[in-house]
């Protein structure tokens, strides 16, 4: 059965509601999905200061098992139009996967979310695909999979590149059913893909 581990990080929860309908995507398409988060870099006491509110129950990954799985999607909000220290701090653990090439020839996905419509859905995707570049893991894009991604009818976040969702300024606002869907989308067709190459791997 084809592994995929949705690795996130995610301070508001946008991203782990978001992370919950890519799993629902993967198991629809067969593939077994965990969902997994990387340590956080801050303190209690500064989280506090940003009204962070509880983490999600879901286990804290470490570099090594990332080797278990056959792809994986990343989920991360923006921090500059680009990811968050937290999930940059994360990938920079896998040097010792990099050295023996342990992550090369799987795949992977990512969404994101930003606060506003134009604060980085697409950048914060496009600037991670070095990290895989490095280690000859094959990048999987969205493309436009989900009509939603052409609905310009409502605020609404994704891009060919992954799903996204807008939060606003002072995250309130939820990802929309269109996002979310956008989402699930985006984990069954990666589910699929995974479960093609898989199969064609036991032959
Ligand atoms: C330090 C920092 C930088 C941020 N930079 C951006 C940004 O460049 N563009 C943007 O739209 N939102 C930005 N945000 C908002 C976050 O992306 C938003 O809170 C996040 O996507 C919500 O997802 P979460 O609930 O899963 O944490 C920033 C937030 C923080 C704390």
């Amino acid at each position: 059965m084809a592994k995929v581990y949705i690795v996130i990080y995610t301070t508001y929860s946008h991203i782990y509601k978001m992370a919950l309908e890519v799993q629902k995507g993967l198991e629809a398409s067969g593939a077994e999905a965990k969902i997994y988060q990387v340590p956080e870099t801050l303190s209690e006491e500064v989280l506090a200061k940003m009204y962070a509110p509880p983490k999600p129950n879901v286990p804290i990954i470490t570099a090594a098992e990332l080797e278990e799985a056959d792809g994986f999607i990343f989920g991360f909000g923006t921090r500059f139009g680009q990811m968050p220290a937290q999930f940059k701090a994360f990938l920079d653990s896998t040097g010792g996967l990099w050295a023996k090439g342990g992550l090369a020839g799987k795949f992977a996905g990512i969404f994101t979310s930003t606060a506003s419509q134009h604060g980085g859905q697409e950048t914060t995707i496009f600037t991670t695909i070095p990290y895989l570049a490095h280690h000859g893991i094959i990048y999987v894009p969205l493309g436009y999979a989900n009509p939603n991604l052409f609905d310009v009818s409502a605020v609404n976040g994704g891009s060919p590149y992954g799903a996204g969702c807008i939060a606003g300024g002072d995250g309130s606002r939820q990802p929309s059913e269109s996002e979310l869907a956008v989402a699930k989308t985006q984990g069954e067709n990666f589910g699929k893909l995974v479960k093609t190459y898989v199969a064609g791997k036991q032959q």
